[in-house]
């Protein structure tokens, strides 16, 4: 907030206009510049005479913000515009070859690196906060901050949601019953639209049709996956989300990233799936327990992309053919 203008602030914290009223503050002409350098414009004399004490009305101008957020009922959540990794060290104990990598929301970035090298270490960071009290010595930031302790030990507050690659219900409900559960321990407000457009988002990403009143158990593991993206897409408070493999899935993986992405999510994917490592914005390449370097996906990489998914669209026709019993031909490379 400190770095944000005026104009910035009002708009967000309307009732800010009050505290500069309060302390006789006139921001007209100001709105442009942030709390901090509209202070600056006084003189010495000015401040003396009208008896500013700019150092307690910049601290206690937060202070003020939060204190009425809370009376008026509507105190902040889960905004989480950003989460930065601060670097630690590798499994040898030497710094890692970043110095710290911000992520905003909708972007994705993925995780390669070999096996054992310490992608769901990495993750596993993400999802505890890491506050230099893990094994790599990283620190995570949330919208640039220390996040909150609610981050850590709060149930519903819950940083991260997780996709993993098992996604074995046990539980005897039918798809209905499983997302009305989900909609209703969220208190939204109209379950039932929540729950078609989370049932037709799940079959936009699944292979095979699935609908409410099918039993949760009965889900194909393609099909399981596809309704867990769509709930935590929609349905999900956590602003992060972080997939661990999602190869053979059995569902459309670039759908699937398009609509985390499009509800806000911040994205993070280990994957050893040249597809899923080229869709990312961003990815972090994992040595020896430690983040070696951050690469961006370059132009000509996203162009490779384009052909890789048209070999990628071959080998799933073939596939399908497989299935329905088909003999294969050259064909199926035209
Ligand atoms: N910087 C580090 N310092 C100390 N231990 C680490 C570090 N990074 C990872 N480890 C440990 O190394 C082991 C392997 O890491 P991890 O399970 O994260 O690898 P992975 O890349 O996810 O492997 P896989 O691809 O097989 O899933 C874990 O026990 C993890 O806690």
């Amino acid at each position: 907030m400190i770095n944000q203008t005026l104009e910035q602030i009002l708009k967000e914290y309307p009732f800010a206009l009050s505290y500069f009223e309060q302390n006789k503050l006139d921001i007209t002409g100001y709105e442009g510049q942030t709390f901090e350098e509209f202070l600056d414009h006084f003189s010495i004399e000015e401040l003396e005479d009208q008896a500013i004490d700019k150092e307690k009305l910049l601290s206690d101008f937060p202070v003020y913000i939060e204190q009425m957020q809370a009376f008026l009922g509507m105190e902040k959540k889960n905004q989480v515009l950003s989460m930065t990794i601060l670097a630690g060290h590798d499994k040898s104990g030497n710094p890692e070859g970043f110095a710290e990598l911000t992520v905003l929301t909708s972007q994705i970035i993925s995780i390669v690196g070999p096996t054992g090298s310490g992608k769901s270490r990495l993750l596993a960071d993400i999802e505890w906060a890491a506050q230099n009290d893990t094994p790599t010595g990283r620190s995570i930031l949330i919208n640039g901050e220390t996040p909150d302790n609610k981050w850590r030990f709060s149930s519903n507050n819950r940083l991260v949601a997780q996709l993993s690659q098992n996604m074995n219900f046990v539980m005897d409900l039918t798809v209905y019953d499983f997302l009305n559960m989900h909609a209703v321990s969220r208190m939204v407000e109209d379950p039932q639209s929540v729950i078609e457009k989370i049932i037709k988002a799940a079959n936009h990403l699944a292979g095979e049709k699935f609908d409410l009143t099918t039993p949760v158990t009965s889900l194909s593991g393609g099909q399981s996956r596809a309704l867990m993206i769509a709930d935590t897409a929609i349905l999900s408070s956590s602003p992060i989300v972080l997939i661990d493999e999602i190869e053979n899935a059995g569902i459309d993986r670039k759908k699937a990233l398009d609509l985390l992405v499009s509800s806000d999510k911040i994205v993070l994917m280990a994957t050893h799936d040249p597809l899923l490592a080229l869709m990312a914005d961003k990815r972090i390449v994992i040595k020896n327990g430690g983040i070696s370097k951050v690469i961006e996906t370059t132009k000509e990489e996203k162009e490779l992309l384009d052909k890789l998914e048209k070999m990628d669209s071959l080998i799933q026709n073939a596939r399908q053919e497989l299935r329905k019993g088909s003999t294969l031909s050259s064909q199926i490379l035209e």
